[in-house]
């Protein structure tokens, strides 16, 4: 069961890792770099949902959607792309971006930086043990002198409505992996899953109808939402906010599905997708037997140590810890941590101050984040909502994209829109949120300036290339200045 290079060190390593997703993996490279031995263990595909049936699938299918969008959206350029997408291409361009779902490549990466690969189920069996449970019921203990990682993610979260399960819903699954276009495909939820889900299908061919019970993309300033619900309708799509799903019904399983809504209206689609939140893979992994409960998410320091156990052993990384459930944000808690665990080992000091290299300090402060919906949306740090609620002293300033010529000449008829969220008392940024075509690019330009604390005044002097999108700086800056 185990894929572990010659010379193992027994069952007893310094750390042992749940989970092969990009975050175990993470965890595991700065563990070994930092010069211990680790067992990574993996029930599924090394990789993990965000390699198979999440980020990168989701993204190499909106690719073509989001590149034909934009191309129409530039004359002479508009009348080159008349046809309709090759969606057999489409879904050849996913298939080999997750390699036919084939985790080879990956294991062997996992073995490459001196890991030992234990394929199995993962189960804590106290402090500081493992036991691994192969597929044919093989059962091998793993002991960690320094430290587990639990890195096992999450899956979907179904609400609990009347015929849902009779319904045979798509998730993220077969929202990613399928390769049929259903000629009406009903989505519920309108966070980032649903949002993204509903630009691909649509753009795929699928008749979408979107339910979602509150604004798309709640978590970002309200004019994201608009923009997108607008651009989604003008697409074809049937968008619904504040509409919730009451009961399913499906007595065919190969027929069409019935959805009936709580204003009495009914919705008959050919399949239903649920896009309604994630729950973290905790439910049996042993938290039992260290005290902790079962199906929770795992409350953690600055470090990702896992609070509230006795000993300092336990941690706990990416979406499981529910700080900020994202790939590129559950890495950097794996760089932290392993890190961390390599000081801890070695009885160095461990600087978890904020901002100290053994902290996630970030994770508090600039998270950014990039849905690839047309308009791609963008945001980093706190919204005015969010900043307002913190009890910060903000002033909050908008501009419209197709005040930078560089946005005009990007896309004919630039439609987007961008907000900076200003912390008066020190006058730096606390959140920025742009909504656009291309925007996802210009994101890190203030994910620098709001982890960077960069006053405005210095701001004004990082001065954006003309004819750039983004010259929208130089629009926000302006504004900020002129209120
Ligand atoms: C449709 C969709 C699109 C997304 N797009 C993006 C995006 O574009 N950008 C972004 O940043 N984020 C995106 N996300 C979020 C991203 O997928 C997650 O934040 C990310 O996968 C978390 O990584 P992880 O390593 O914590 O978990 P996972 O990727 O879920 O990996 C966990 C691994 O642990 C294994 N495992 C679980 N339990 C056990 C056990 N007991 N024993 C052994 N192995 C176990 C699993 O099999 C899995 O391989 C998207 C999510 C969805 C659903
Ligand atoms: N590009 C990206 O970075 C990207 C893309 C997709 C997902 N993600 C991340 O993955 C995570 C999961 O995304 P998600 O969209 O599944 O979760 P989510 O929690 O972001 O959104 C779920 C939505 O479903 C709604 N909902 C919940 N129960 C419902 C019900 N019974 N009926 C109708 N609506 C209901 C919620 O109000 C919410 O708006 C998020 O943290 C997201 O940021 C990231």
């Amino acid at each position: 069961m185990n894929e572990t290079h010659e010379d193992q060190a027994g069952s007893t390593y310094d750390v042992v890792v749940l989970g092969a997703g990009p975050v175990g993996q993470n965890v595991a490279d700065r563990a070994r770099t930092a010069g211990l031995t680790v067992a990574v263990v993996e029930h599924e595909l090394v990789g993990g949902e965000c390699s198979y049936w999440a980020c990168v699938p989701s993204k190499a299918l909106l690719r073509p959607v989001i590149a034909v969008a934009n191309a129409r959206r530039v004359d002479g350029a508009r009348q080159a792309v008349t046809g309709a997408l090759d969606t057999a291409r489409v879904f050849a361009r996913r298939d080999h971006y997750v390699t036919d779902w084939d985790d080879s490549g990956q294991a062997k990466w996992v073995k490459s930086i001196g890991a030992d690969l234990f394929r199995g189920h993962g189960r804590i069996d106290g402090p500081r043990r493992v036991i691994v449970t192969s597929d044919q019921g093989a059962r091998r203990t793993l002991t960690a002198r320094h430290a587990v990682a639990v890195a096992t993610g999450s899956r979907p979260q179904l609400p609990d409505i009347p015929g849902i399960q009779e319904a045979h819903p798509w998730t993220n699954r077969l929202g990613t992996d399928s390769s049929t276009v259903p000629g009406r495909l009903a989505i519920v939820g309108g966070g980032g899953v649903g949002a993204e889900m509903a630009t691909l299908w649509q753009g795929l061919g699928s008749h979408v109808t979107l339910l979602a019970r509150r604004n798309l993309l709640p978590r970002l300033e309200p004019f994201v939402g608009e923009l997108l619900a607008e651009s989604l309708s003008r697409s074809g799509a049937d968008v619904r906010i504040g509409r919730q799903v009451t009961s399913l019904t499906r007595p065919d399983p190969a027929g069409p599905v019935t959805l009936t809504l709580d204003d009495g209206s009914q919705v008959e689609a050919d399949e239903v997708m649920f896009a309604t939140g994630r729950a973290p893979n905790t439910h049996d992994i042993g938290l039992d037997t260290v005290g902790l409960t079962p199906g929770s998410w795992l409350d953690v320091d600055t470090t990702c140590l896992v609070n509230g156990l006795a000993g300092g052993w336990l941690y706990a990384l990416g979406d499981v810890n529910h700080r900020a459930l994202l790939t590129h944000q559950g890495k950097y808690q794996a760089r932290t941590a392993g890190d961390a665990i390599g000081a801890r080992a070695a009885g160095s000091p461990v600087d978890d101050a904020a901002w100290g290299d053994h902290a996630t300090t970030a994770d508090q402060h600039a998270v950014p984040q990039v849905f690839f919906t047309d308009p791609e949306a963008a945001a980093v740090g706190l919204t005015a909502e969010q900043a307002a609620g913190a009890g910060f002293r903000i002033k909050v300033v908008d501009a419209d994209f197709n005040a930078a010529q560089g946005a005009d000449l990007y896309a004919d008829d630039y439609q987007g829109h961008a907000r900076m969220v200003v912390d008066l008392d020190r006058e730096i940024l606390l959140g920025v949120t742009f909504a656009g075509p291309g925007v996802s690019e210009l994101l890190h330009s203030a994910t620098v300036a709001v982890a960077g604390q960069v006053p405005l005044k210095r701001l004004r002097h990082a001065i954006a290339c003309f004819p750039t999108v983004s010259e929208i700086w130089l629009f926000l800056l302006a504004a900020y200045r002129r209120e």
